[in-house]
């Protein structure tokens, strides 16, 4: 689509006809249908200005030149909200420098429905680099990197919007400070987003916690008295189902105890693009590529490879056994005996 800047920074859209413009910027017909006359199709935006009459003007209290102004300001608004609300398929993170000032040779784009894993030693610059995505860095952070929304600069209503917010973050521990129900905390997330069917949504929403959460939990139950993991399946569903922001940030999803694989498999479905920083080996190959930071640039960028793929499985294997012991640990049962596969030096 024609952008609008391209027509506002050559001057050139006074140029163009009125019948052409609204073709192009529908929008623009709310500004002349708030006038008294309606413009000719065929005349220029510019001269349908210059051409009213003095009585008319006189009656508006302003001039030709006024009108023109504020019809170039209400476009320049209109366009960016429209930016805003367009949905964003992808990001680019264009490097800046390291810790030492050395380049960062980079520029990534990320689709929507990917996974991309941060991986690094503690300190390597993991959450800087999720911090620079959240404020959308213009080269102003200590990185100095860049990020592009759609292939372009982000607007500023994109950068400084709270309503339409790029980003979700979901930390390691949700601390709920009101005491209300599942329900009425999923409802009152519903009906601040404006959601149609709140009834039908809401519902979904705790059907899918349930299913990445281990033990179960109704609407009824108090929000508080959840455990980690409940909570944590509960924010999850909540950020696929009810957030419209199109990124979801996540600094470590381990020892939720909920079904991790499902969980980032429902905010893929719903087209978001998640980063997520982590140690974990099954959440690092669950990625579609990785990044690996070091020393405050992205240093290697990784795709996952077939045979890492299936290594996945058998390290999938390898955590359910684990967790059958943790659980048999919780039941108060001794470890005297492992899985065959865990059996490597178990003390017989
Ligand atoms: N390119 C850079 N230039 C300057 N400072 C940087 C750069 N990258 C990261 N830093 C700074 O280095 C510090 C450590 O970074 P950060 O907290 O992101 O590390 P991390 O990998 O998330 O660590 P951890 O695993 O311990 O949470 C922060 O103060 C961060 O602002």
């Amino acid at each position: 689509m024609l952008q609008l800047e391209e027509f506002a920074v050559q001057g050139q859209l006074g140029k163009i006809a009125v019948g052409e413009l609204v073709k192009l910027f529908p929008y623009a017909e709310d500004f002349f249908a708030a006038l008294p006359v309606t413009p000719n199709p065929q005349v220029s935006v510019n001269d349908f200005f210059l051409g009213l009459e003095d009585g008319l003007l006189e009656e508006l209290g302003q001039s030709s030149e006024d009108l023109i102004k504020q019809f170039n300001e209400f476009m320049r608004q209109m366009e960016q909200i429209r930016k805003v609300d367009e949905p964003v398929s992808s990001i680019t993170i264009i490097g800046g420098q390291d810790k030492d000032g050395m380049a960062e040779d980079v520029c990534l784009t990320i689709y929507a429905g990917e996974i991309v894993c941060i991986v690094g030693s503690t300190g390597s610059g993991k959450s800087r680099l999720l911090a620079d995505i959240e404020w959308l860095a213009q080269r102003d952070t200590p990185t100095g990197r860049k990020i592009l929304i759609n292939d372009q600069l982000p607007t500023a209503g994109r950068r400084y919007s709270i309503q339409h917010k790029l980003v979700a973050q979901l930390s390691q521990n949700m601390n709920f400070v009101m005491d209300l129900t599942v329900s009425e905390f999923l409802r009152m997330h519903a009906e601040s987003r404006m959601v149609r069917d709140l009834e039908t949504v809401v519902a979904n929403v705790i059907l899918q916690a349930n299913r990445l959460a281990g033990e179960q939990f109704s609407a009824e139950t108090p929000v508080t008295s959840l455990s980690g993991g409940q909570s944590r399946a509960l924010m999850i569903a909540d950020t696929a189902y009810l957030s419209a922001s199109p990124v979801v940030l996540i600094d470590e999803i381990e020892n939720a105890g909920i079904d991790r694989q499902s969980a980032l498999k429902l905010l893929v479905d719903k087209q978001k693009i998640v980063l997520m920083a982590t140690h974990d080996p099954i959440l690092a190959l669950m990625g579609d590529k990785r990044l690996v930071v070091n020393n405050g640039k992205i240093s290697k960028i990784l795709t996952t490879t077939d045979k890492e793929r299936r290594n996945l499985e058998i390290l999938e294997k390898l955590d359910r056994q684990l967790t059958d012991v943790r659980n048999a640990l919780r039941r108060g049962e001794n470890i005297d005996t492992l899985p065959e596969t865990l059996r490597g030096s178990e003390v017989i």
